[in-house]
């Protein structure tokens, strides 16, 4: 289903989820590759989707380069943290990319530690895509996870966070999921992206892809839903279990 820029597609498995996923990153990445790749991944089940979605891709790795759309203020070995959750998956299978990363300092306070990702993020834009003094960056490819409350990154339903907008990477120290602090890619950042992924999976989240993809389904505010409405294209890739409540629609 496709519509505004927006569009779900539906699959079998978890297998098609990330086959599909592997696809996508890829042609999206060579309509990009005379420069190198600017990808965000996110934290969560979805990273394992990511990592095994890699796996499937052809590509050299040295002109990736990657960031997150959020990152837990634990430790870069503690088993919170989301780069942590891909050293994991990647530190065998692509060193190269993993060598890549733009990794969150997680020794700083919270706020230091936004400013610095911010920073960091500037100088990507500047020396890989010759883009300086950007009100918001161009990054390639967002891939972002949703949960069960709507919220996606870090970027929590009713949170003042959700009105930032001069900051690219905001903290927060209050996440109602844990652990509590957090930066955070700003609604704004992820709205000037080319292009936000979402790779779902379970019936955990029959529930809330519901209220998101269901005109009148009451998800309006929710902060996954006011990516989607401004963002400059999505795409779903949804298995057969979290998409089961979506079928009437569909
Ligand atoms: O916590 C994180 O690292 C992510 O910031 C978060 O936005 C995640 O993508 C969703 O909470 C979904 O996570 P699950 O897929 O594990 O439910």
């Amino acid at each position: 289903m496709s519509a505004k820029n927006r569009q779900v597609c539906i699959f079998a498995d978890e297998v098609e989820v990330i086959n599909y996923l592997a696809s996508t990153i890829q042609q999206s990445a060579n309509e990009v590759l005379q420069e190198p790749a600017v990808c965000f991944f996110i934290g969560g089940s979805a990273a394992k989707l990511v990592c095994e979605a890699v796996t499937k891709i052809q590509s050299d790795w040295s002109r990736w380069r990657v960031a997150f759309c959020d990152e837990r203020l634990v430790p870069s070995t503690h088993e919170e943290s989301t780069y942590a959750a891909y050293a994991k998956y990647l530190q065998n299978s692509n060193p190269t990319l993993l060598n890549n990363f733009i990794k969150v300092d997680t020794s700083l306070p919270v706020d230091e530690a936004a400013r610095d990702y911010e920073q960091k993020l500037h100088s990507l834009m500047s020396s890989e895509k010759g883009c300086s003094d950007l009100k918001w960056p161009h990054f390639d490819i967002l891939v972002l996870g949703v949960g069960e409350d709507g919220h996606t990154a870090s970027l929590f339903p009713s949170h003042p966070l959700l009105d930032e907008a001069s900051k690219w990477v905001a903290p927060i120290s209050d996440s109602p999921k844990p652990p509590p602090s957090r930066v955070t890619l700003t609604l704004p950042a992820i709205w000037a992206a080319g292009k936000c992924i979402f790779p779902v999976i379970g019936g955990g989240k029959a529930d809330i892809l519901k209220r998101i993809l269901c005109p009148g389904d009451g998800g309006e505010n929710l902060p996954v839903h006011r990516v989607m409405q401004s963002s400059k294209n999505t795409l779903w890739i949804l298995d057969s279990k979290s998409a089961e409540k979506l079928e009437e629609f569909f």
